[in-house]
Parts: structure tokens; C-alpha cells; sequence
């Protein structure tokens, strides 16, 4: 499991706790889906089997947004999406610079899904001189010589790191002293950031081993049924329930 320090509260200033907040983009994701098919209102049920939670944690989530439906009709999916945009602060752009622009950078970078979410990529930035002016989806990479200046003028708060683990501490304190207040992490180390800074990791390998983990059980299971024992358990999924603390994607806190 991912380990280090978010630097933030499990409880917001607000009043929402850090676990809520997790769930609140897998909410948005189920409810920009029925908005495009232009569903009007959707019941706590239907919305928590969409985003994959359990349907009394929804509507405790909800309560922290002041949100709680119309008996009989559930929840306006509009509204609703507004008030989750506005509570994770996406009603406004976000510019992010990607820094590391090889396989996962350039992947990233060519990602449509930030756009539509509110993150414009902004500048990718990269070690290479020789990447230095190569466009990667369309913006052209600058030198990480450049890094400073990148950040400041064009006000970015969000970094992602996609560089090897060795040089992602380095990168990382200079996103911090050039003003990046928060980090998007894919290489694998821990970073450590000052207080103030919130750092989350993504690591696809942590989630394929929590899988393996997963297969090697119901394999065990499976042969324990042949011989007449427990019988095997249906699916679960684990991206979205992480013990008492609710349920948390993939990403992680750092
Ligand atoms: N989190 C995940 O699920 C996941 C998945 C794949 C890869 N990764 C990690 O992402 C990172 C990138 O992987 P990749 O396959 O794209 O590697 P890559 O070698 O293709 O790309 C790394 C890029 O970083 C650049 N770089 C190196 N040092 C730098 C520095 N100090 N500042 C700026 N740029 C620098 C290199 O020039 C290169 O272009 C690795 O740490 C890898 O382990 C994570």
C-alpha cells in the first residue's frame, strides 16, 4: 500500500470528511452520465449501484452537501452536478503542467478526459533537450530549465509527475518553491512535501497486486468448494470500498 502524508485534516474546514470527498468524483462520473442521456432525477439507489457504493454511504455523503432528495422522486442529476462541481472546485480551470513527458507523460498528456474535467494541461516539461519544442498533443515540451517560470506565469497549482523515481523528489521540490500546491504522483517513491502541499500517488502496479491478491484467494476458495468446504464469494470492488473509511479510488494519497 502507497504510504507518506496528504498534509491535510481527515476532516475538511467545511465538514466533509476526506472520505466523502473520495467519493465525490465517483458520483460526478455517474451523474455527468446521466446527464448526457438527459435523465432528469435519479433515486439514491440507482445513483450508488452507478458509481459503485453502498447506497446509505451516499446518502450520508450527500448530507455533508446539504443535499438529501425528494421522497419519491431522489435526486435532481443537474443540481446535483453542480453542487458536486462546485464542492470539488471544478467550476473553475485548473491549469496543471505535466512534468516527464515519456511513455505515461505523453499517454497523459494526450488524455482528452482532464480537459473535459476542468484541467488544462498548460505546459509538459521534460529533462531531454532533445524533446525541448516537440509537440506532444499539440503543446510543444519545454525544458525543464524553463520549470520555474512555466509555473509562475501561467499561475499553476497542480503538478503531475511522470518522471523516473529517482528525480521525482527534485522535480517535486522545485513545483513546490516555484508555487505548485498540490502533486499528482505516478513515479513510484514517496515524496516528501512541506505542510500545506497535498500530494496523491497513482500506482497501477499497488492496484494489480491488491487484484493478484484477490485471484490467489478465490483460487483458494475455489479448490476449498471442490472439496465440499465454503462455497466461493461474488466479485467485489475494491477501488471503491476501503474499510470504515469508506471507499477510495484508485488514486491514493501519497
Ligand atoms: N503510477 C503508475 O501506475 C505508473 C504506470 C507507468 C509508469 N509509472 C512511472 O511513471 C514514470 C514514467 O514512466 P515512463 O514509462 O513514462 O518513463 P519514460 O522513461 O518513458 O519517461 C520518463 C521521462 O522523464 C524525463 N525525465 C527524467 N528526469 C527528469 C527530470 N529531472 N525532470 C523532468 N523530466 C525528467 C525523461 O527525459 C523521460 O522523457 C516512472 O517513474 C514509472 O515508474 C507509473
Amino acid at each position: 500500500m502507497a504510504t507518506g502524508r496528504t498534509h491535510r485534516p481527515a476532516t475538511r474546514s467545511r465538514g466533509i470528511p476526506e472520505a466523502t470527498v473520495a467519493r465525490l468524483p465517483l458520483y460526478l462520473r455517474a451523474l455527468t452520465a446521466l446527464s448526457e442521456r438527459s435523465v432528469p432525477t435519479v433515486s439514491s439507489e440507482e445513483l450508488a449501484a452507478a458509481a459503485g457504493v453502498n447506497s446509505a454511504k451516499l446518502r450520508k455523503d450527500f448530507s455533508y452537501l446539504g443535499s438529501y432528495g425528494t421522497r419519491g422522486v431522489g435526486y435532481d442529476v443537474e443540481y446535483l452536478v453542480y453542487q458536486i462541481s462546485r464542492e470539488l472546485g471544478l467550476t473553475q480551470d485548473w491549469p496543471v503542467v505535466i512534468v516527464g513527458i515519456g511513455n505515461l507523460g505523453a499517454a497523459l498528456a494526450n488524455y482528452g478526459g482532464f480537459a473535459s474535467r476542468g484541467f488544462r494541461v498548460a505546459a509538459l516539461i521534460d529533462a531531454d533537450p532533445a524533446m525541448a519544442g516537440k509537440p506532444v498533443a499539440g503543446i510543444p515540451v519545454q525544458h525543464t530549465d524553463e520549470l520555474e517560470k512555466i509555473i509562475t506565469d501561467n499561475g499553476v497549482s497542480i503538478g503531475v509527475i511522470a518522471t523516473p523515481a529517482g528525480a521525482a523528489q527534485q522535480v517535486c521540490d522545485r513545483l513546490v518553491a516555484a508555487g505548485v500546491t498540490s502533486i499528482l504522483n505516478f513515479a513510484p517513491t514517496v515524496l516528501t512535501v512541506p505542510d500545506g502541499v497535498d500530494v496523491r500517488k497513482v500506482d497501477l502496479s499497488i492496484e494489480l497486486q491488491i487484484l493478484a491478491f484477490h485471484e490467489q484467494r478465490k483460487a483458494g476458495e475455489e479448490a476449498a468448494a471442490h472439496e465440499g468446504a465454503v462455497p466461493a464469494p461474488a466479485g467485489r470492488d475494491d477501488s471503491t470500498d476501503q474499510g470504515p473509511d469508506g471507499d477510495v479510488p484508485a488514486v491514493m494519497p501519497a
